[in-house]
């Protein structure tokens, strides 16, 4: 008989733990499968703590073979190596937490079609923000109910939860407080036959790109493509742009720039930049430390900054949140004001690296609905890195990086 298989959306309470613990110990028929066993984590998590034991050890479980620092692997190669070395071992029953995350479309179902014969001979439990991540195997679902839990018939749920599709921001984009003071070219990043080698293997090869002020762009690429390294080149992170003709706001590369004369023309948000705001600030403050660039809010602002401030929570819907700790916001509402702080000094470009990762439909959906509207209303150009096809994103320019035997080359498609 083929074993039961149940998902868990993910949400902030109550935690993985409390779950787990309650089906290996529940005495629901449905988990008799699961009671007193051991599972195996295949989770962000899980892979943090072969990072910090690489880092503190020099331990290389992950990597033997190659000796490579997990930390120099791309997200996507990452991942693999986690799962290769975890499957390797067959566990009584396997956790699965958003697996599928920053994997490319292949990579995606490869892993799909691994994880469903696995599952012919050992119970999965999958925790999934998105929908169709679900695996088609999975019959249940276990849904928190008060102080206890109970179990669902997946199809049955998916039935009754429609998302609403008529989410909007009805208020206009706030305008910035005052106009730069900086002139700036009308091409705001150029590259020019850009190549970047790793341990001489050539990663990408004559890359030209240019983005210019107000254009929406899209960065796509398999795994390990070098999306990673051509943004680190574009934020000024990346060495490997000196010597090379790569343009950054005006000037070149290497020609005495500092990386805040780079930084301060762009707003950056990534989901792994999370846990850097963590400190005891309101959802206010933090939208007004935009102006100040820091983690929170350690100067008396002005009225005029408040009430810009506020603007920007008016129009994602919570000005009546605004003194609540930030920290105690849903996911969507933290990436939310995560944008309007990127967003409130209208930088030249605003840069999304995998932005939806983590997210459910619905914050999904509205956090896309944003980047619309920012892409419409301001001048920002924006540039937006991800692998999940989302279909209410609508870039206007695409950047797509292809795999070749000489390194990635880069195509730009309208
Ligand atoms: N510091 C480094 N040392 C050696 N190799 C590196 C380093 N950084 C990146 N690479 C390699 O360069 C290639 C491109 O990596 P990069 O992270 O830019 O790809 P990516 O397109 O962002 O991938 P993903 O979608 O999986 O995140 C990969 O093969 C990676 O292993």
């Amino acid at each position: 008989m083929e074993p039961k298989h149940i998902c868990i959306q993910i949400t902030k309470q109550p935690a993985t733990e409390d779950y787990i613990k309650h089906i290996t110990t529940s005495n629901n028929p449905i988990l008799s499968e699961f009671k007193n066993k051991q599972g195996t984590f295949l989770s962000n998590s899980t892979l943090d703590e072969f990072i910090k034991d690489e880092l503190l050890h020099d331990n290389f479980t992950l990597t033997q073979d190659s000796k490579r620092k997990l930390l120099t692997l791309s997200s996507g190669e990452r991942k693999k190596a986690l799962f290769d070395y975890l499957l390797k071992s067959k566990p009584q029953f396997l956790v699965i937490v958003n697996p599928f995350d920053s994997l490319d479309v292949k990579n995606v179902a490869d892993l799909k079609s691994r994880l469903l014969s696995l599952s012919q001979d050992i119970p999965v439990i999958q925790f999934f923000s998105r929908k169709d991540d679900i695996l088609h195997c999975i019959q249940y679902i276990l849904r928190p109910d008060s102080d206890t839990f109970f179990i669902q018939n997946l199809l049955e749920y998916l039935n009754q939860e429609q998302i609403t599709r008529d989410i909007d921001f009805k208020h206009p984009l706030p305008k910035p407080i005052s106009k730069p003071t900086y002139h700036l070219p009308k091409t705001l990043i150029e590259l020019k036959k850009v190549n970047v080698t790793y341990n001489d293997k050539l990663i990408l090869k004559d890359i030209c790109w240019a983005i210019n002020q107000g254009e929406f762009w899209e960065l796509k690429g398999a795994n390990g493509t070098g999306k990673s390294t051509l943004v680190t080149m574009m934020i000024g992170d990346n060495p490997k742009a000196y010597g090379q003709d790569v343009y950054l706001f005006g000037n070149k590369r290497g020609s005495g720039e500092t990386v805040w004369d780079i930084k301060r023309h762009i707003g950056y948000f990534t989901p792994s930049m999370m846990h850097l705001f963590n400190g005891q600030h309101s959802a206010l403050n933090m939208v007004i430390s935009g102006l100040k660039d820091s983690i929170g809010l350690y100067q008396i602002p002005t009225d005029l900054e408040v009430n810009l401030a506020k603007q920007w929570l008016e129009l994602i819907g919570l000005n009546t949140l605004k003194h609540i700790n930030y920290y105690e916001l849903s996911e969507t509402d933290k990436r939310l004001i995560l944008i309007c702080r990127a967003m409130i000094k209208h930088p030249p470009l605003i840069l999304l690296d995998e932005p939806t990762v983590g997210l459910d439909d619905k914050g999904a959906l509205l956090f896309i609905k944003l980047v619309q509207k920012i892409a419409k209303e301001s001048n920002s150009a924006v540039l937006y890195v991800s692998h999940k096809t989302e279909p209410d994103l609508k870039p206007t320019h695409m950047f797509q990086l292809e795999h070749s035997i000489q390194g990635s080359v880069g195509k730009v498609k309208n």
